[in-house]
């Protein structure tokens, strides 16, 4: 038997690990290895800190290989250690804490360095780069306390960048060198449309500016640029552009460019050293993005494992911005050049653009704005590089947005597609991998394949097209429903999950964990506040509330605001208040120095900027229910003042407004639900825009469901009409308890109702006895409930413990 040589890795992060997997599948005794990384934490998704930023993931949730992975596979590993020497001389690697380590075989994977701007006061406090764990939490730490942040760079990294900031409520502004956005990715007409949907998203633009100085003393107060203009910024996010991180190739004597040089089988100047990934050179470029690096990686393993190779011979490169609400896409060489030329289609009315170029009778470059629906099947065809001549108005307008030739089945061209073509290129997974996944692994769901082939694991762009295989393979010929896991942490569907909680009648979280073989056996920040809901609606009157399942706000029954400080919101049942009770309100405020009282737009107070501390006494002098204006539950019922005192009121607005919210204050639900009474069609209360919404008419009310006021303003749909009272209770009463049994946590009701259909939801609620039982159930839950407040009022430990409760763990809502 061989000896296993020593392999050690310099680099724990996305190329350097991805190589190992690769290499761990040709051979699992050829190399004992070992791995040095610099940041603290095991192998991560680095494309994921965008959606970490965003509100979309957990930091919990990006991690692709965990500490036991390491164990299982015999990996030595360790985390916060630098590599600061190595001597290949003795073939020998030192750390920065003098850890040292013999190999047999280097491999350097060192990655990037964010390009830090030179300029004067480029090392402030407030001034950091977006690259690892630790910038995502500065920016979310700084984002609890300062308000302005500033973006230097409109590439990828400063939108994504950006995006996250304003999620965090920070006000922002890119600064970019250029005059258009995203101008290595994007031409003009499609910059220019970005930066439009951009706008109204928030985020705000400084164009063809050159930043000359950082301002403040120790830490930024702001940024002065060449043109003598200055703004303000709590926070410098630089974002333009990275730098391969070839230091400790360079003092080795490695034969170092822009990147470490290396050949078609990432091996170095210097016998048994390889390198891969963005520090790696090949052929004049340095990589910046995920697919192309896992191409060297799958090279390099099969290289140190024997395997016959041809070798990495470069790549084209395809993008995609993972920004919500707005779709790119950008491959290949797609600006007009002697020699090229190019077919483009805008509609401004729907918001899209699509644009291809072609040079000797080839598809060289795409750009995609609005519906990316076609980007892989271009990308597939610019990396086939074969002749399109004729075909190019096809290619233009086949697959088009309503275009001439409009796409007839979304499937086609995935059918088309060879089995060796690449869909995910992330991850360097191909059709016939991902078809094998469903036909012969059982893989039913875009979780399933996730978890199987890890298509779809990253940036999440080939998401539409492994679902498109999921349909082609397993909605025909299989004819399995297609269903997605909750979350990473099981390929089960919410659907699933009820319905086997009832069926075994599972009664705790961790049961239904341990019996659906749960992968991550703690859950995740999205599984556990799903299965607190499930299980406190299944069962509301055995289940106990896993106080540390729900989100943060949840927990301490207030909202916690930017700066750490919580906002108190009593109840006023309809909005109607009287002097005695806004006076004691006064008081408290007064009492407790509260730094603002704000009317919501609920018609409710706000106490804003109260301390953690004062919360339970200011509850007790308040003496009123809490106003739950933090949870998944019901907020607010907003009123007008009906025909009590309008002249054109139909309806007691203000009476029902009441008696709804008393009917229903401390409901539970998937999402927070808003309610609104207004006494005649002139909707003065904004009904038509709340979860469910009543609108009196002569002689009876319209009840509205599903509407929406916030960031997708949606307009309700008419439920019914009824004449009493007393009908309007039932009808309520059972379109939220159906809500509450069949949607997804964290689902409001106009995306519940969008998915399963208005003629569904009038199905369902058509018949009364059914409306009547609904009824029962939501009036036995919400029975089962105690005010939040009063209950820590009351109890003394509750209290004791929230009082002596420090520093959150935040679980995001
Ligand atoms: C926020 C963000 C979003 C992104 N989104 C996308 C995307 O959507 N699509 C895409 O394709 N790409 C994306 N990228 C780029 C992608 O993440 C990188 O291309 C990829 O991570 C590079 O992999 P790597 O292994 O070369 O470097 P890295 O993943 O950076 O790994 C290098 C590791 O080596 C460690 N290290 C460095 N020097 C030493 C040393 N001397 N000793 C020990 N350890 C050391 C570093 O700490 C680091 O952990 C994104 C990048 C960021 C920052
Ligand atoms: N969705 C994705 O695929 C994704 C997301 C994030 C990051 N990334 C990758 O991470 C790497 C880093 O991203 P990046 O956006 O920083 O790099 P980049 O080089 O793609 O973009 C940097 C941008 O900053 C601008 N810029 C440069 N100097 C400037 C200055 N002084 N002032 C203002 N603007 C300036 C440039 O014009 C350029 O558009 C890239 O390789 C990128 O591809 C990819
Ligand atoms: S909705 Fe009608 S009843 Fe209510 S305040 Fe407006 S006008 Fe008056
Ligand atoms: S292309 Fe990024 S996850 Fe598949």
């Amino acid at each position: 038997m061989t000896q296993a040589k020593k392999l050690v890795l310099i680099g724990n992060g996305m190329a350097g690990v991805r190589a190992i997997e690769h290499l761990l599948k040709l051979t699992t005794d050829a190399y004992e290895i070992t791995i040095f990384g610099s940041e603290p934490h095991p192998n991560y998704n680095r494309i994921m800190l965008s959606s970490v930023l965003e509100g979309g993931a957990d930091i919990n949730e990006i991690v692709i290989n965990d500490w036991d992975w390491y164990k299982e596979n015999n990996i030595e590993l360790h985390t916060g250690h630098t590599v600061s020497r190595i001597d290949t001389d003795n073939k020998k690697v030192t750390t920065h804490l003098g850890l040292e380590a013999e190999y047999d075989t280097l491999v350097i994977a060192t990655g990037s360095n964010p390009f830090m701007l030179p300029i004067p006061g480029a090392d402030k406090e407030g001034v950091i780069g977006f690259r690892d764990i630790r910038d995502c939490e500065i920016m979310i730490e700084t984002a609890k306390t300062y308000k302005k942040a500033a973006v230097i760079g409109g590439g990828l990294l400063g939108l994504e960048a950006a995006r996250g900031l304003l999620h965090l409520g920070m006000e922002v502004d890119v600064i970019h060198r250029n005059a258009f956005l995203m101008n290595r990715e994007l031409d003009e007409p499609a910059s220019v449309m970005l930066k439009r949907e951009l706008e109204e998203q928030g985020m705000k633009f400084l164009l063809s500016k050159q930043t000359a100085s950082v301002k403040g003393n120790k830490r930024v107060t702001g940024l002065a640029f060449s043109d003598g203009t200055e703004i303000c910024a709590d926070l410098v996010v630089m974002a333009a552009g990275i730098v391969p991180n070839v230091e400790l190739a360079q003092a080795t004597g490695l034969e170092v460019n822009r990147g470490i040089i290396v050949n078609d089988y990432m091996q170095t100047s210097i016998p048994d050293v390889y390198a891969v990934g963005e520090c790696a050179e090949h052929r004049g470029v340095a990589y910046g993005l995920v697919a192309p690096l896992y191409e060297q990686g799958a090279v390099l393993a099969k290289h140190l494992a024997g395997v016959d190779t041809d070798g990495y011979h470069g790549s084209v490169t395809s993008t995609k911005l993972k920004v919500s609400g707005v779709d790119v896409f950008s491959a290949g060489s797609f600006r007009d050049t002697p020699g090229t030329r190019s077919m483009r289609i805008q509609d401004d009315f729907a918001g899209t653009y699509k644009k291809i170029v072609v040079k000797d009778g080839k598809l060289i470059g795409a750009v995609l704005f609005g519906d990316i629906s076609d980007g892989a099947e271009l990308f597939s065809q610019i990396k086939k590089g074969e002749s399109i001549e004729g075909r190019e108005k096809e290619i233009l307008l086949g697959f088009a947005p309503g275009g001439g030739g409009a796409k007839k089945d979304p499937t086609a061209h995935l059918a088309a597609l060879a089995d060796d073509e690449i869909i995910c290129g992330c991850n360097g997974v191909s059709k016939g991998a991902i078809g094998d996944a469903i036909l012969n692994k059982g893989c039913n769901t875009v979780g399933a394949i996730k978890a199987c082939t890890k298509a779809a694991a990253s940036c999440g762009g080939c998401k539409t097209d492994v679902e498109g295989l999921l349909h082609l393979y397993a909605g025909d010929a299989v004819g399995e429903p297609v269903k997605e896991g909750i979350c990473g942490c099981t390929t089960h569907s919410r659907d699933e999950i009820v319905s086997e909680i009832k069926r075994m009648g599972l009664k705790t979280i961790k049961e239904v964990m341990n019996v659906l073989e749960w992968k991550n056996p703690e859950g995740c920040s999205k599984c556990r506040p799903s299965l607190n809901y499930y299980l406190g609606m299944l069962f509301p009157e055995e289940y106990v509330d896993e106080k540390e399942s729900r989100i943060t706000n949840e927990r301490y029954h207030a909202n916690i605001q930017k700066d750490g400080t919580y906002s108190v919101v009593p109840r006023i049942y309809g909005g109607v208040t009287s002097p005695a009770e806004l006076k004691r309100i006064a008081d408290v405020a007064v009492k407790y120095e509260v730094p603002l009282v704000k009317f919501t737009g609920g018609q409710r107070l706000d106490l804003l900027g109260v301390k953690k501390e004062d919360l339970p006494s200011m509850w007790e002098d308040l003496d009123m229910p809490s106003g739950h204006a933090y949870g998944k539950t019901l907020r607010t019922v907003k009123t007008c003042v009906g025909n009590t005192f309008c002249r054109f009121g139909t309806q007691d607005a203000m009476g029902m407004g009441i008696k709804l919210e008393k009917a229903f204050e401390r409901m539970n639900a998937p999402a927070k639900v808003k309610l609104a009474v207004s006494g005649c069609p002139r909707n003065c209360a904004e009904a038509t825009i709340k979860d469910v919404g009543l609108v009196a008419i002569d002689g009876g009310w319209e009840i509205h469901i599903a509407g929406n006021g916030g960031v997708h303003v949606r307009a309700t749909d008419l439920l019914t009409v009824v004449k009493t009272e007393e009908e309007v209770m039932e009808w309520s009463s059972a379109f939220l308890q159906l809500y509450r049994e069949e949607a997804t946590w964290n689902e409001r009701t106009m995306h519940w109702v969008e998915r399963v259909g208005l003629d569904y939801v009038k199905k369902a609620l058509e018949d009364h006895e059914v409306r009547l039982a609904l009824k029962d159930r939501l009036d036995k839950a919400i029975s089962l409930q105690e005010d939040p407040w009063k209950k820590i009022i009351e109890d003394k430990e509750l209290r004791k413990n929230f009082e002596q409760i420090t520093a959150p763990q935040p679980v995001q809502s």
